[in-house]
């Protein structure tokens, strides 16, 4: 689940819910086997005829990450470290760019049993759209997730300009991604430049973030129920279309 399936540059599949199936190639009739040149003169017939060959196709799966959340922030923002904060993943974490090269998924656990799958990607440069840094890659996997987590670094000067740098990069590559349901994320706060900048952040931003600390653990809890919140309104309006809400 979640593959792509390319011939050239056509999408021929779109294997993104469960049990979407698609047959690539269908193999050649079968010949005739020795029983079927049974006959009175002859009871052990050792003549057989060889099967028509099957379709070939060349094709190029492409697997496109699916959870629930995706993380999309700068790098060095704190993607990892929350990840790892929040549920049983262990994303490796330092302090500097491009850590994370690959995508990893952490399941967040609920007392309800209910389970959030959340992606942690690459970091997200300007240029992206146009393929700089790790570019499309990752914009490809934050495209499959329900809701997004904009994660920032709220430490660093004038941390607006990453929500707005992130949004301007999401619909670059895909107009209307930025309008995904999202959570504004303003990690660091237990850094005293990021208490500081965070009355700007919540005047320029126009909507709440939640300011939390990955290390530290502070103020989780908000953005666990705001996670479930998001998680609630997205299965409830997959299933409003018809679509079976994704399980993990
Ligand atoms: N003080 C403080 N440091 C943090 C916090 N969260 C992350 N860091 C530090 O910030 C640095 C980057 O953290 P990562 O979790 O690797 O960041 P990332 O966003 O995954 O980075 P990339 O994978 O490179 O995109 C590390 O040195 C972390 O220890 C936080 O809440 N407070
Ligand atoms: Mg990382």
């Amino acid at each position: 689940m979640g593959t792509l399936v390319k011939e050239g540059n056509k999408v021929v599949a779109d294997l993104s819910h469960p049990g979407d199936e698609y047959v690539a190639a269908l193999g050649g009739a079968g010949g005739k086997g020795n029983r079927f040149f049974l006959a009175n003169d002859n009871r052990a017939p050792v003549t057989c005829t060889s099967g028509e060959p099957g379709q070939e196709r060349e094709l190029f799966l492409e697997l496109k990450t699916m959870a629930h959340a995706g993380m999309v922030g700068f790098p060095n923002a704190g993607k990892s470290s929350l990840l790892r904060a929040i549920s049983n993943a262990k994303p490796a974490v330092a302090a500097y760019p491009f850590t994370t090269l690959n995508p990893h998924v952490g399941i967040v656990h609920y007392e309800d049993h209910q389970q959030v799958a959340v992606a942690d990607v690459p970091g997200i440069i300007r240029g992206a759209h146009q393929n700089r840094g790790l570019g499309l890659a990752f914009l490809r996997h934050i495209e499959r997730c329900g809701f997004l987590l904009f994660v920032v670094d709220l430490a660093a000067p004038e941390p607006w300009t990453q929500v707005e740098d992130l949004k301007y990069e999401l619909d670059k590559y895909k107009q209307g991604l930025s309008e995904r349901p999202h959570v504004v994320v303003a990690n660091k706060i237990d850094l005293p430049q990021a208490r500081a900048n965070l009355p700007t952040l919540q005047a320029r931003l126009g909507e709440k973030a939640i300011a939390l600390s990955a290390v530290t653990g502070e103020n989780l809890e908000e953005l666990l129920l705001r996670i479930k919140e998001l998680h609630d309104e997205h299965a409830a309006a997959n299933l409003a279309q018809g679509r079976q809400p994704l399980r993990w």
